[in-house]
This record gives C-alpha cells, sequence and structure tokens, in this order.
C-alpha cells in the first residue's frame, strides 16, 4: 500500500489489518479500510485510479471530510452513516450517497463492512465504493440528472434491484424519465452488455402488439410477406421495457402473463415454442391498484410486474434538481453559442412553475428560450409567459420582468399554468389516485410522508385515511414532520 509521510493512526489489531490492507490491494473494486474513529488507514489500487486522481491520497484523514467536505460525521450532518450502523449492528449496510471526487460530485454506492476481532468486537470496516455510471451529480451533457433526495432515493432503489432478476415497475407522470431509469436498470444489471429494447405499448391494436413483441411467420396473415422478428427475441439476453403498460388491452395482457409465467412464446402463425430470456422493467403513468380494481387490468399480471415498484418523483417534488437540469440540457445544445448561462430571474421562474410535462417540459421550454437569447444569456422574457410567474412574483421581488406580451413569450402555445392563475404547490401533485393506502410505516417516517403527501390527490380526509390515521392525527404528524398544513388540500 502506498503510505504517506505522515504518521498515521496505528491500525487496530495490527497485522490481522494488515493482511486484510493486503489482500484488498488487488481487488477490482474501489475500496478502504476505516478504523472505528472514521479514519481512512488504507486504499487499494481500484480507488487510487478512480477516486485518487490528481490528489493526495486522503490516507489518515476522516471519510467524512474526504468524501463529502463535513467538519463531522454524516449522521451528525443530517446524512445516514453506514459506518454508525455497521457499528451499531455489527452487520454490513449499504446507501447511495453524493461523493466528492476528482471530478465533481458524484453518485456512489457505498457498502461498508465491519471487521471484527477474535472476540467479537469491531475494529475495522471495509467500504466498497462503486460509481453509478447511469446518473450524475453534476451539469453533464447526457443521462439522468439529480441530487435531490426525492432523486437520490429512486436511484437508490435502482442499484438494489439492478443485480437481481426481480421485474421492476416503475411509477411516474410522463416526462419523469421513466426510459432513462429503465436503461439505469439494465446498466447497472449484469445484463448490461445486452440488449436494451423498448417497446411503447400506447396505441397498439391488439394484433399489431401480438406481431411487434412476439414477430410473425411469413403469411401468418394478410400483408406478412416475410418472416418478422419480434422484440421478445430481440431482446434475448437483455432487457425489454415496456413503456405505458396501464395501456395494455385486456386481451394481450392474458398474452404477456403467459410470456412472464412460462419463459416462453410462439411467433404469430408460428407452431414452434420459443425460449425467453429477457429481464422485465414495465413502467406506467396509470393507477394501476385502480386499473385492478375497475377491471381494466388483469390482478395476477399486476402480482407478476409490481414486485419491485419504483415511484418517479414528479419535477416539482424535486425543485432542488431544476438548476442542475437546466444547466445540463442547456450543455447539450448545439446552437452557435458554445456557452449558454441562465439569468436568475429565469431561474426564479423555472423553480416556481408546476412542470405539469415534468423533465420533458423543462427541457422543452429551455430548447425555445435558447431560440431568442441572442447573447447567450436566457433571461425571464425568453420564457413563455405566466411560466411560474404567480408563484416568483412574490418570494423573488428582487427580479421580476414584466411579459408584455413580448414576441417570444407570446408566441409560445402554453398548455399548462396559464398566466394569473396560481401554480401548483410543490407538495402536491394532481395526478395522483385517491383511494390508495399507504405502505405501513408511511405515517412515522417524515421522508416517507413527504413522498406520499406529494403523490396524494384527495381532501385531506382521503389523505388521513389513506394513511389510516384520524385527522387530528394527521395533523400532529404533519407537524412533527415539518409539514405544516399548507401540504394538504
Ligand atoms: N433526471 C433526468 N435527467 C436528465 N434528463 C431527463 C431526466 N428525466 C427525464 N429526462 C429527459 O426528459 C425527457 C423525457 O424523459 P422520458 O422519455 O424518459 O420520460 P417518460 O417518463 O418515459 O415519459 P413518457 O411517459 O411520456 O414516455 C427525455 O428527453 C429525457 O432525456
Amino acid at each position: 500500500m502506498p503510505m504517506t509521510a505522515e504518521p498515521l493512526p496505528a491500525p487496530p489489531d495490527g497485522p490481522q489489518v494488515a493482511a486484510l490492507i493486503a489482500y484488498l490491494e488487488h481487488d477490482a473494486q474501489p475500496m478502504i479500510v476505516l478504523d472505528t474513529g472514521y479514519r481512512i488507514l488504507a486504499a487499494n489500487a481500484a480507488y487510487r485510479r478512480q477516486f485518487g486522481e490528481g490528489r493526495r491520497l486522503p490516507l489518515g484523514d476522516f471519510c467524512y471530510r474526504v468524501s463529502h467536505g463535513y467538519d463531522r460525521p454524516c449522521d451528525q450532518a443530517g446524512e445516514h452513516c453506514p459506518m454508525r450502523k455497521a457499528q451499531e449492528t455489527g452487520t454490513p449496510d449499504r446507501v447511495l450517497h453524493i461523493h466528492h471526487t476528482p471530478r465533481g460530485p458524484a453518485h456512489v454506492d457505498v457498502e461498508l463492512r465491519p471487521i471484527a476481532d477474535a472476540q467479537g468486537r469491531v475494529v475495522a470496516f471495509v467500504e466498497r465504493l462503486a460509481t453509478v455510471r447511469s446518473a450524475s451529480a453534476r451539469a453533464t451533457g447526457e443521462g439522468l440528472l439529480g441530487r435531490s433526495p426525492a432523486f437520490v432515493e429512486a436511484l437508490a432503489a435502482v442499484q438494489r434491484v439492478a443485480g437481481s432478476s426481480l421485474p421492476v415497475l416503475l411509477l411516474g407522470e410522463s416526462g419523469t424519465g421513466k426510459e432513462l431509469f429503465a436503461r439505469a436498470v439494465h446498466e447497472a444489471s449484469d445484463r448490461a452488455d445486452g440488449p436494451f429494447v423498448v417497446v411503447d405499448c400506447s396505441g397498439l391494436t391488439e394484433t399489431l402488439f401480438e406481431s411487434e413483441l412476439f414477430g410473425h411467420e411469413k403469411g401468418a396473415f394478410t400483408g406478412a410477406l416475410g418472416r418478422k422478428t419480434g422484440l421478445v427475441e430481440t431482446a434475448h439476453g437483455g432487457t425489454l421495457f415496456l413503456d405505458e403498460m396501464g395501456d395494455v388491452p385486456l386481451a394481450m395482457q392474458v398474452k404477456l402473463l403467459r410470456l412472464i409465467e412460462s419463459g416462453t412464446y410462439r411467433r404469430v402463425g408460428g407452431v414452434e415454442t420459443r425460449k425467453a430470456d429477457f429481464r422485465l422493467v414495465a413502467a406506467t403513468h396509470q393507477p394501476l391498484e385502480q386499473r385492478v380494481a375497475e377491471g381494466r387490468f388483469r390482478q395476477d399480471l399486476y402480482y407478476r410486474i409490481a414486485a419491485f415498484p419504483i415511484v418517479l418523483p414528479p419535477l416539482r417534488a424535486r425543485r432542488e434538481d431544476i438548476a442542475l437540469l437546466a444547466e445540463g440540457f442547456l450543455r447539450r445544445g448545439r446552437g452557435f453559442q458554445e456557452r449558454w448561462e441562465l439569468a436568475p430571474d429565469a431561474l426564479a421562474r423555472l423553480q416556481a412553475h408546476a412542470w405539469p410535462g415534468n423533465v420533458r417540459e423543462l427541457r422543452n421550454v429551455l430548447e425555445r428560450a435558447r431560440l431568442f437569447a441572442d447573447d447567450g444569456v436566457i433571461r425571464a422574457e425568453h420564457l413563455p409567459p405566466g411560466l411560474g410567474r404567480a408563484r416568483a412574483a412574490t418570494p423573488v421581488a428582487a427580479t421580476p420582468v414584466p411579459f408584455a406580451g413580448s414576441a417570444p413569450g407570446a408566441a409560445w402555445p402554453l398548455a399548462a399554468d396559464p398566466a394569473g392563475e396560481p401554480a401548483v404547490d410543490p407538495a402536491v401533485d394532481p395526478a395522483a389516485p385517491v383511494g390508495r393506502r399507504a405502505p405501513p410505516g408511511t405515517a412515522h417516517d417524515p421522508q416517507a410522508l413527504r413522498r406520499w403527501i406529494a403523490a396524494f390527490d384527495g381532501t385531506r380526509r382521503e389523505l388521513a385515511a389513506s394513511l389510516g390515521l384520524s385527522e387530528r392525527t394527521l395533523y400532529r404528524r404533519l407537524r412533527e414532520a415539518g409539514l405544516d398544513g399548507r401540504a394538504t388540500g
């Protein structure tokens, strides 16, 4: 192991830990060894390559300072500290953190294992760090962007499930990045080298759906002039992403269920039973449970696909990410302007808008605004009239920009958030279903409660019922969680 000139803290139980350090040196995964006082004792070659580039190795330094720039352990800085948990329980702990790296902030999947001495006392920890490649915490030109708690939570769920073969169900409004998240599941899985095949289930008739999915033999129906390979076959060895799964016609749902349960299918007009080999990721913006209750979605199929649901937050529930997303999208553009800037008044308006079209809408708003910003600075006047105005006017009075029907804005066909109409409260998602029960424990977990409220559309009484609480208790829980009455309708 490389050593610094500075004296390091003496490794606890010297020979044992020294042997461990030597053993980890050539592991392909970046690893560090920590003592129980949060100090980094050693870092293996993979860590030095990925995280050590261009900077002094942090041996002897505190992990919270190196990874987060904090002056105290993560749990005292409001974050989950895997070391604290592993110390308490003596068992491994895993968490998704945003770490400082030589390339800037990055999502890092951290797994911490306690090392015990002969008496069973925890004397050191091994931390394995895996940088998440499918999402970025800084404004890069591609892929998923985000670092808000709601985003990180969804990404952490992706990291958890990716390595298994469980089907994944992505639930989110249109434009929340369901396809990008599906791709992230694929890329983090051991099928990453295989194909990623997208099937848009909306608007396909039953016949078309079947031949698209399973393929057909020559002459299977009028117009079937040759043999066609289906998407299930194309996805062999990879991931099949069924987008808008809630729109699959009932008759086709039976065939999908058969495919998923038996792992086999037949081409339309064919007799041969073929073996399928894919990982299923499905997505929908529909309240599937409600559709099951209405008899529009088969319950057996629902249970098959809903083994691991991941709720993707609407953009209004993660406003902290708007600036990052905006910067990322502006970098992606290829106009004659090399650099684009977002003026504070424009950012304030973007942050105040309700974003019914989510990230897609944000991207489109910026693409249009860029066409009007001749000097490379996007100002509020380049945004659609009314966008975010109702909310932005009050809190950011220092930077108001009158619209006065300016040409760019006036030309914009604004579908939502019309001028003057108060924007939707960030904590309320108008598209969410009523009548669902919250998962057990939601009312006791401030973060989960916040998320549930963000996705709930209904009265306060309905909200209380969904949480299994009386309205009075709901008030108390909201106060304890720091969510005042404005959060619900
Ligand atoms: N977190 C994100 N970071 C960067 N880009 C994003 C993010 N989320 C969504 N996008 C972008 O927004 C657009 C819409 O994303 P995507 O198509 O994945 O959404 P969706 O939920 O599948 O929408 P729909 O249900 O309408 O198909 C795409 O251009 C995508 O690149």
